[in-house]
Protein backbone atom coordinates (compact mmCIF):
# COMPACT_ATOMS: atom_id res chain seq x y z
CA UNK A 1 0.00 0.00 0.00
CA UNK A 2 1.16 3.75 -1.00
CA UNK A 3 2.30 5.96 2.21
CA UNK A 4 -0.47 8.03 1.44
CA UNK A 5 -3.40 5.32 1.80
CA UNK A 6 -1.88 4.15 4.80
CA UNK A 7 -1.26 7.40 6.70
CA UNK A 8 -5.47 7.55 5.63
CA UNK A 9 -6.51 4.72 6.96
CA UNK A 10 -4.43 5.22 9.86
CA UNK A 11 -6.04 8.23 10.34
CA UNK A 12 -9.82 6.66 9.82
CA UNK A 13 -9.22 4.16 12.06
CA UNK A 14 -8.12 6.53 14.59
CA UNK A 15 -10.78 8.90 14.03
CA UNK A 16 -13.54 6.32 14.30
CA UNK A 17 -11.64 4.93 17.56
CA UNK A 18 -12.19 8.53 19.09
CA UNK A 19 -15.87 8.71 17.48
CA UNK A 20 -16.37 5.53 19.53
CA UNK A 21 -14.69 6.01 23.09
CA UNK A 22 -15.18 9.60 23.26
CA UNK A 23 -18.28 10.40 21.67
CA UNK A 24 -20.21 7.63 21.37
CA UNK A 25 -18.84 6.68 25.12
CA UNK A 26 -21.05 9.19 26.69
CA UNK A 27 -24.61 8.80 26.53
CA UNK A 28 -26.05 11.62 27.89
CA UNK A 29 -24.61 14.58 26.19
CA UNK A 30 -22.51 16.42 29.00
CA UNK A 31 -22.42 13.11 31.02
CA UNK A 32 -19.27 11.21 32.24
CA UNK A 33 -16.97 10.22 29.62
CA UNK A 34 -15.83 6.17 29.44
CA UNK A 35 -11.70 7.61 30.67
CA UNK A 36 -13.75 8.98 33.82
CA UNK A 37 -15.01 5.63 35.08
CA UNK A 38 -13.83 5.43 38.66
CA UNK A 39 -15.93 3.01 41.36
CA UNK A 40 -17.05 5.77 43.73
CA UNK A 41 -14.65 5.44 46.80
CA UNK A 42 -13.54 2.29 46.59
CA UNK A 43 -9.57 2.28 45.54
CA UNK A 44 -8.58 0.47 42.15
CA UNK A 45 -7.23 -2.64 44.01
CA UNK A 46 -10.65 -3.12 45.81
CA UNK A 47 -13.01 -3.04 42.68
CA UNK A 48 -13.17 -6.95 41.92
CA UNK A 49 -13.22 -8.13 45.82
CA UNK A 50 -16.08 -5.54 46.49
CA UNK A 51 -18.70 -6.45 43.69
CA UNK A 52 -17.66 -10.34 44.48
CA UNK A 53 -19.12 -9.63 48.50
CA UNK A 54 -21.82 -7.60 46.90
CA UNK A 55 -23.00 -10.39 44.89
CA UNK A 56 -22.57 -12.85 47.06
CA UNK A 57 -24.58 -10.95 49.86
CA UNK A 58 -27.59 -10.48 47.01
CA UNK A 59 -27.55 -14.36 45.67
CA UNK A 60 -31.09 -14.85 47.90
CA UNK A 61 -32.37 -11.12 47.76
CA UNK A 62 -35.85 -12.86 49.07
CA UNK A 63 -34.21 -14.41 52.36
CA UNK A 64 -32.30 -10.74 53.71
CA UNK A 65 -35.19 -8.65 54.75
CA UNK A 66 -36.18 -11.72 57.15
CA UNK A 67 -32.89 -12.54 58.53
CA UNK A 68 -30.31 -11.02 60.42
CA UNK A 69 -28.83 -10.19 57.20
CA UNK A 70 -31.24 -7.23 57.00
CA UNK A 71 -28.37 -4.69 59.14
CA UNK A 72 -25.97 -4.95 56.40
CA UNK A 73 -28.16 -3.94 53.79
CA UNK A 74 -27.46 -0.22 53.81
CA UNK A 75 -23.71 -0.89 53.92
CA UNK A 76 -24.06 -3.05 50.85
CA UNK A 77 -26.01 -0.78 49.20
CA UNK A 78 -23.60 2.18 49.77
CA UNK A 79 -21.11 -0.56 48.06
CA UNK A 80 -23.34 -0.76 44.99
CA UNK A 81 -23.80 2.87 44.56
CA UNK A 82 -19.52 3.31 44.79
CA UNK A 83 -19.98 0.31 41.95
CA UNK A 84 -22.75 1.60 39.63
CA UNK A 85 -22.99 5.74 40.21
CA UNK A 86 -20.29 6.32 37.25
CA UNK A 87 -21.90 4.30 34.67
CA UNK A 88 -25.40 5.27 35.83
CA UNK A 89 -24.18 8.68 34.83
CA UNK A 90 -22.19 7.56 31.65
CA UNK A 91 -24.82 5.46 30.06
CA UNK A 92 -28.57 6.98 31.52
CA UNK A 93 -27.84 10.67 33.16
CA UNK A 94 -28.17 12.60 36.73
CA UNK A 95 -31.70 10.77 37.33
CA UNK A 96 -31.76 7.50 38.00
CA UNK A 97 -34.77 6.09 37.46
CA UNK A 98 -37.19 5.57 34.96
CA UNK A 99 -40.15 7.54 33.60
CA UNK A 100 -43.03 6.70 31.07
CA UNK A 101 -42.11 7.29 27.37
CA UNK A 102 -43.75 10.60 25.91
CA UNK A 103 -44.37 10.23 22.40
CA UNK A 104 -42.63 13.33 20.73
CA UNK A 105 -40.68 14.13 24.12
CA UNK A 106 -37.17 13.08 24.50
CA UNK A 107 -36.09 10.86 27.23
CA UNK A 108 -34.76 14.09 29.16
CA UNK A 109 -38.24 15.68 28.75
CA UNK A 110 -39.91 12.53 30.23
CA UNK A 111 -37.65 11.99 32.93
CA UNK A 112 -37.82 16.12 34.21
CA UNK A 113 -41.83 15.54 33.34
CA UNK A 114 -42.05 12.80 35.55
CA UNK A 115 -39.87 14.47 38.56
CA UNK A 116 -42.31 17.92 38.41
CA UNK A 117 -45.12 15.90 38.66
CA UNK A 118 -43.89 14.57 42.75
CA UNK A 119 -43.17 18.41 42.89
CA UNK A 120 -46.66 19.01 42.44
CA UNK A 121 -48.24 16.61 43.92
CA UNK A 122 -46.81 17.28 47.26
CA UNK A 123 -47.27 21.33 46.63
CA UNK A 124 -43.43 22.43 46.30
CA UNK A 125 -43.53 26.16 46.55
CA UNK A 126 -40.58 29.12 47.28
CA UNK A 127 -39.85 29.11 50.97
CA UNK A 128 -41.09 25.46 51.75
CA UNK A 129 -37.95 23.03 52.97
CA UNK A 130 -38.60 19.64 50.77
CA UNK A 131 -36.83 16.54 51.89
CA UNK A 132 -35.31 13.88 48.85
CA UNK A 133 -35.35 10.86 50.54
CA UNK A 134 -32.79 8.87 48.36
CA UNK A 135 -31.42 11.41 46.09
CA UNK A 136 -28.72 9.97 44.31
CA UNK A 137 -26.22 12.61 42.26
CA UNK A 138 -29.31 15.06 42.30
CA UNK A 139 -31.39 14.89 39.04
CA UNK A 140 -34.84 15.10 40.30
CA UNK A 141 -33.30 17.27 42.81
CA UNK A 142 -32.15 19.88 40.54
CA UNK A 143 -35.34 19.64 38.19
CA UNK A 144 -37.72 19.70 41.41
CA UNK A 145 -36.30 22.83 43.26
CA UNK A 146 -35.81 24.50 39.38
CA UNK A 147 -39.53 23.86 38.82
CA UNK A 148 -40.71 25.07 42.36
CA UNK A 149 -37.65 27.21 43.66
CA UNK A 150 -38.43 25.58 46.95
CA UNK A 151 -35.65 24.58 49.15
CA UNK A 152 -35.00 20.58 48.66
CA UNK A 153 -32.53 18.52 51.22
CA UNK A 154 -31.15 15.63 49.78
CA UNK A 155 -30.16 12.52 51.93
CA UNK A 156 -27.97 9.88 50.35
CA UNK A 157 -25.78 6.64 51.80
CA UNK A 158 -23.06 7.05 49.56
CA UNK A 159 -20.30 9.80 50.15
CA UNK A 160 -19.43 9.37 46.13
CA UNK A 161 -22.85 10.44 45.24
CA UNK A 162 -22.91 13.39 47.83
CA UNK A 163 -19.69 14.82 45.98
CA UNK A 164 -21.38 14.46 42.39
CA UNK A 165 -24.64 15.74 43.71
CA UNK A 166 -22.88 18.94 45.30
CA UNK A 167 -20.58 19.83 42.13
CA UNK A 168 -23.90 19.33 39.47
CA UNK A 169 -25.70 21.42 42.03
CA UNK A 170 -22.88 24.22 41.83
CA UNK A 171 -22.96 23.67 38.09
CA UNK A 172 -26.16 24.41 37.51
CA UNK A 173 -26.39 27.14 39.76
CA UNK A 174 -28.75 25.54 42.09
CA UNK A 175 -26.65 25.05 45.17
CA UNK A 176 -28.52 28.13 46.98
CA UNK A 177 -31.91 26.02 46.84
CA UNK A 178 -30.51 22.64 46.98
CA UNK A 179 -28.28 20.87 49.82
CA UNK A 180 -26.93 17.44 49.76
CA UNK A 181 -26.16 15.25 53.33
CA UNK A 182 -24.51 12.03 53.19
CA UNK A 183 -26.55 9.41 55.58
CA UNK A 184 -29.17 6.57 56.53
CA UNK A 185 -32.38 7.31 55.70
CA UNK A 186 -33.29 4.61 58.12
CA UNK A 187 -32.38 6.73 60.92
CA UNK A 188 -32.52 10.47 59.21
CA UNK A 189 -30.37 13.11 61.07
CA UNK A 190 -32.90 15.62 60.96
CA UNK A 191 -35.32 16.85 63.59
CA UNK A 192 -38.48 15.88 64.43
CA UNK A 193 -41.50 18.18 61.80
CA UNK A 194 -38.42 19.91 60.51
CA UNK A 195 -39.95 19.69 56.37
CA UNK A 196 -42.71 20.77 54.40
CA UNK A 197 -42.99 17.90 52.33
CA UNK A 198 -41.01 15.15 51.15
CA UNK A 199 -40.48 12.80 47.81
CA UNK A 200 -38.77 9.57 47.33
CA UNK A 201 -38.30 8.54 43.66
CA UNK A 202 -37.36 5.12 43.43
CA UNK A 203 -34.75 4.56 47.00
CA UNK A 204 -36.96 3.25 49.31
CA UNK A 205 -37.27 0.08 47.78
CA UNK A 206 -33.36 -0.65 49.27
CA UNK A 207 -34.77 -0.57 52.91
CA UNK A 208 -35.54 -4.21 54.24
CA UNK A 209 -38.67 -2.77 56.15
CA UNK A 210 -40.48 0.16 54.48
CA UNK A 211 -41.82 0.58 57.51
CA UNK A 212 -38.58 1.74 59.35
CA UNK A 213 -38.32 4.56 56.14
CA UNK A 214 -41.51 5.85 56.22
CA UNK A 215 -41.67 6.10 59.64
CA UNK A 216 -39.00 8.18 59.83
CA UNK A 217 -40.45 10.35 56.65
CA UNK A 218 -43.07 10.67 59.08
CA UNK A 219 -41.25 12.08 61.76
CA UNK A 220 -39.20 14.26 60.14
CA UNK A 221 -42.33 15.73 58.03
CA UNK A 222 -44.49 18.95 59.95
CA UNK A 223 -48.02 17.83 60.44
CA UNK A 224 -50.28 18.51 57.64
CA UNK A 225 -46.62 17.66 55.10
CA UNK A 226 -47.22 15.80 52.04
CA UNK A 227 -45.17 12.81 51.23
CA UNK A 228 -45.39 10.91 47.72
CA UNK A 229 -42.83 8.21 46.47
CA UNK A 230 -42.31 6.38 43.25
CA UNK A 231 -42.27 2.87 44.40
CA UNK A 232 -40.71 -0.46 43.03
CA UNK A 233 -43.01 -3.25 43.57
CA UNK A 234 -44.30 -6.08 42.02
CA UNK A 235 -48.09 -6.21 40.34
CA UNK A 236 -51.03 -8.16 40.79
CA UNK A 237 -50.09 -10.20 37.48
CA UNK A 238 -46.92 -11.77 39.76
CA UNK A 239 -47.12 -15.66 40.00
CA UNK A 240 -44.99 -16.35 42.61
CA UNK A 241 -45.63 -20.15 41.61
CA UNK A 242 -44.37 -19.58 38.20
CA UNK A 243 -40.39 -20.48 37.96
CA UNK A 244 -39.68 -18.31 35.14
CA UNK A 245 -41.71 -14.56 37.00
CA UNK A 246 -39.51 -15.66 40.06
CA UNK A 247 -36.15 -15.55 37.73
CA UNK A 248 -37.09 -12.33 36.51
CA UNK A 249 -37.90 -10.87 39.87
CA UNK A 250 -34.85 -12.07 41.76
CA UNK A 251 -33.13 -10.83 38.60
CA UNK A 252 -33.87 -7.44 39.38
CA UNK A 253 -33.43 -7.77 43.51
CA UNK A 254 -29.66 -9.17 42.71
CA UNK A 255 -29.21 -6.98 39.72
CA UNK A 256 -30.82 -3.95 41.58
CA UNK A 257 -29.42 -4.33 45.35
CA UNK A 258 -32.88 -5.28 46.61
CA UNK A 259 -33.34 -7.29 49.85
CA UNK A 260 -37.13 -8.56 48.59
CA UNK A 261 -39.39 -6.44 46.10
CA UNK A 262 -42.47 -5.92 47.51
CA UNK A 263 -45.99 -6.24 46.41
CA UNK A 264 -48.22 -3.35 45.41
CA UNK A 265 -50.84 -3.77 47.84
CA UNK A 266 -48.66 -3.81 50.70
CA UNK A 267 -47.64 -0.19 50.24
CA UNK A 268 -50.47 1.88 51.45
CA UNK A 269 -51.01 -0.68 54.44
CA UNK A 270 -47.62 -0.03 55.94
CA UNK A 271 -48.09 4.19 55.31
CA UNK A 272 -51.29 3.87 57.09
CA UNK A 273 -49.48 1.43 59.66
CA UNK A 274 -46.69 4.66 60.42
CA UNK A 275 -49.74 7.11 60.65
CA UNK A 276 -49.83 8.56 57.60
CA UNK A 277 -52.87 8.90 55.62
CA UNK A 278 -53.19 7.65 51.90
CA UNK A 279 -54.43 10.44 49.79
CA UNK A 280 -54.05 8.86 46.28
CA UNK A 281 -52.47 5.51 45.02
CA UNK A 282 -51.72 4.82 41.08
CA UNK A 283 -49.54 2.75 39.36
CA UNK A 284 -48.00 5.43 36.84
CA UNK A 285 -47.11 2.70 34.56
CA UNK A 286 -50.17 1.91 33.62
CA UNK A 287 -51.57 2.79 29.95
CA UNK A 288 -51.96 4.91 28.87
CA UNK A 289 -48.60 5.89 30.10
CA UNK A 290 -46.11 4.84 27.64
CA UNK A 291 -43.64 2.25 28.42
CA UNK A 292 -40.88 2.85 31.09
CA UNK A 293 -39.20 0.24 29.62
CA UNK A 294 -38.86 1.30 25.89
CA UNK A 295 -35.70 3.24 26.82
CA UNK A 296 -33.66 0.13 28.02
CA UNK A 297 -35.09 -2.04 25.21
CA UNK A 298 -33.77 1.11 22.74
CA UNK A 299 -30.10 1.01 24.42
CA UNK A 300 -29.05 -2.56 23.99
CA UNK A 301 -26.69 -1.59 20.99
CA UNK A 302 -25.39 1.31 23.18
CA UNK A 303 -25.03 -1.28 26.17
CA UNK A 304 -22.82 -3.57 23.71
CA UNK A 305 -20.65 -0.61 22.82
CA UNK A 306 -20.07 0.28 26.27
CA UNK A 307 -18.82 -3.39 27.09
CA UNK A 308 -16.56 -3.29 24.06
CA UNK A 309 -15.54 0.32 25.46
CA UNK A 310 -15.28 -0.94 28.91
CA UNK A 311 -13.26 -4.35 28.06
CA UNK A 312 -11.19 -1.67 26.09
CA UNK A 313 -10.18 0.64 28.72
CA UNK A 314 -10.06 -2.47 31.30
CA UNK A 315 -7.43 -4.23 29.31
CA UNK A 316 -5.43 -0.97 28.85
CA UNK A 317 -5.46 -0.58 32.35
CA UNK A 318 -7.36 2.50 32.18
CA UNK A 319 -10.70 1.41 33.69
CA UNK A 320 -10.34 -0.67 37.52
CA UNK A 321 -10.45 -4.64 36.97
CA UNK A 322 -14.27 -5.47 38.08
CA UNK A 323 -15.42 -2.51 36.16
CA UNK A 324 -16.29 -5.37 33.40
CA UNK A 325 -18.67 -7.65 35.92
CA UNK A 326 -20.16 -5.08 37.00
CA UNK A 327 -20.88 -3.34 33.87
CA UNK A 328 -22.12 -7.40 32.69
CA UNK A 329 -24.08 -6.92 35.75
CA UNK A 330 -26.29 -3.85 34.76
CA UNK A 331 -26.93 -5.48 31.29
CA UNK A 332 -28.37 -8.47 32.77
CA UNK A 333 -30.44 -6.44 35.22
CA UNK A 334 -31.55 -4.48 31.92
CA UNK A 335 -32.96 -7.66 30.22
CA UNK A 336 -34.78 -8.65 33.28
CA UNK A 337 -36.15 -5.12 33.92
CA UNK A 338 -37.47 -5.16 30.33
CA UNK A 339 -39.24 -8.45 30.58
CA UNK A 340 -40.70 -7.51 34.04
CA UNK A 341 -41.96 -4.49 32.46
CA UNK A 342 -43.18 -6.48 29.06
CA UNK A 343 -45.15 -9.11 31.09
CA UNK A 344 -46.68 -6.48 33.60
CA UNK A 345 -45.50 -8.49 36.77
CA UNK A 346 -43.19 -5.36 37.84
CA UNK A 347 -43.44 -1.75 38.22
CA UNK A 348 -41.07 0.89 39.10
CA UNK A 349 -43.82 3.71 39.70
CA UNK A 350 -46.33 2.32 41.96
CA UNK A 351 -47.04 6.38 42.84
CA UNK A 352 -48.87 6.83 46.50
CA UNK A 353 -48.98 10.55 48.31
CA UNK A 354 -49.42 10.19 51.63
CA UNK A 355 -50.44 13.27 53.99
CA UNK A 356 -49.11 13.14 58.27
CA UNK A 357 -52.28 14.01 59.71
CA UNK A 358 -52.97 17.57 61.46
CA UNK A 359 -54.11 15.85 64.78
CA UNK A 360 -51.08 14.72 65.51
CA UNK A 361 -49.62 18.08 65.89
CA UNK A 362 -51.18 18.02 69.34
CA UNK A 363 -49.88 14.84 70.52
C1 LIG B 1 -33.90 2.75 40.74
C2 LIG B 1 -32.85 2.02 40.47
C3 LIG B 1 -32.04 2.27 39.21
C4 LIG B 1 -32.91 2.34 37.98
C5 LIG B 1 -32.14 2.66 36.69
C6 LIG B 1 -31.64 4.10 36.70
C7 LIG B 1 -30.99 1.65 36.41
C8 LIG B 1 -31.50 0.20 36.43
C9 LIG B 1 -30.61 -0.58 35.45
C10 LIG B 1 -29.57 0.40 34.99
C11 LIG B 1 -28.81 0.18 33.73
C12 LIG B 1 -28.86 -0.99 33.07
C13 LIG B 1 -28.06 -1.26 31.87
C14 LIG B 1 -26.82 -0.34 31.79
C15 LIG B 1 -26.02 -0.53 30.50
C16 LIG B 1 -25.60 -1.98 30.35
C17 LIG B 1 -24.83 0.39 30.46
O1 LIG B 1 -24.10 0.24 29.26
C18 LIG B 1 -25.22 1.84 30.61
C19 LIG B 1 -26.02 2.05 31.90
C20 LIG B 1 -27.25 1.14 31.97
C21 LIG B 1 -28.25 1.57 30.92
C22 LIG B 1 -27.84 1.26 33.41
C23 LIG B 1 -28.37 2.67 33.66
C24 LIG B 1 -29.19 2.83 34.92
C25 LIG B 1 -30.29 1.77 35.02
C26 LIG B 1 -31.30 1.91 33.89
C27 LIG B 1 -32.51 0.83 41.35
C28 LIG B 1 -31.07 0.55 41.58
C29 LIG B 1 -33.32 0.73 42.61
C1 LIG C 1 -31.94 4.37 42.36
S1 LIG C 1 -31.23 5.64 43.28
C2 LIG C 1 -32.45 6.92 43.01
C3 LIG C 1 -31.83 8.27 43.23
C4 LIG C 1 -32.73 9.46 42.95
N1 LIG C 1 -33.97 9.36 43.67
C5 LIG C 1 -32.98 9.58 41.48
O1 LIG C 1 -34.11 9.26 41.07
O2 LIG C 1 -32.08 9.98 40.76
C6 LIG C 1 -31.54 5.19 44.99
C7 LIG C 1 -30.92 6.14 45.98
O3 LIG C 1 -31.31 5.71 47.31
C8 LIG C 1 -30.19 5.87 48.15
N2 LIG C 1 -30.31 4.98 49.32
C9 LIG C 1 -30.54 3.65 49.34
N3 LIG C 1 -30.57 3.18 50.61
C10 LIG C 1 -30.35 4.26 51.42
C11 LIG C 1 -30.28 4.44 52.81
N4 LIG C 1 -30.42 3.43 53.67
N5 LIG C 1 -30.09 5.69 53.28
C12 LIG C 1 -29.93 6.75 52.42
N6 LIG C 1 -29.97 6.63 51.09
C13 LIG C 1 -30.19 5.41 50.58
C14 LIG C 1 -29.01 5.51 47.28
O4 LIG C 1 -27.81 5.94 47.84
C15 LIG C 1 -29.41 6.22 45.99
O5 LIG C 1 -29.01 7.54 46.08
Amino acid sequence: METGALVCTAALIGLGLYWFVWVMGSAEQKGKRAVELKMGSISRDKVQDKYKQYWSFFRRPNEISESAEKEKVPAFVDTFYNLVTDIYEWGWGQSFHFSPSLAGRSHLEATRIHEERASDLIGARPGHRILDVGCGVGGPMRAIAAHSRSNVVGITINEYQVSRARAHNCKAGLDSLCEVVCGNFLQMPFPDSSFDGAYSIEATCHAPKLEDVYGEIYRVLKPGGLYVSYEWVTTPLYRPEDPEQVEVIQGIERGDALPGLRRQDEIAQIAKKVGFEVVREEDLARPPAGPWWARLKMGRLAYWRNHLVIKALSFLGIAPKGVADVHEMLFLTAAHLSRGGETGIFTPMHMILCRKPLDNAAA
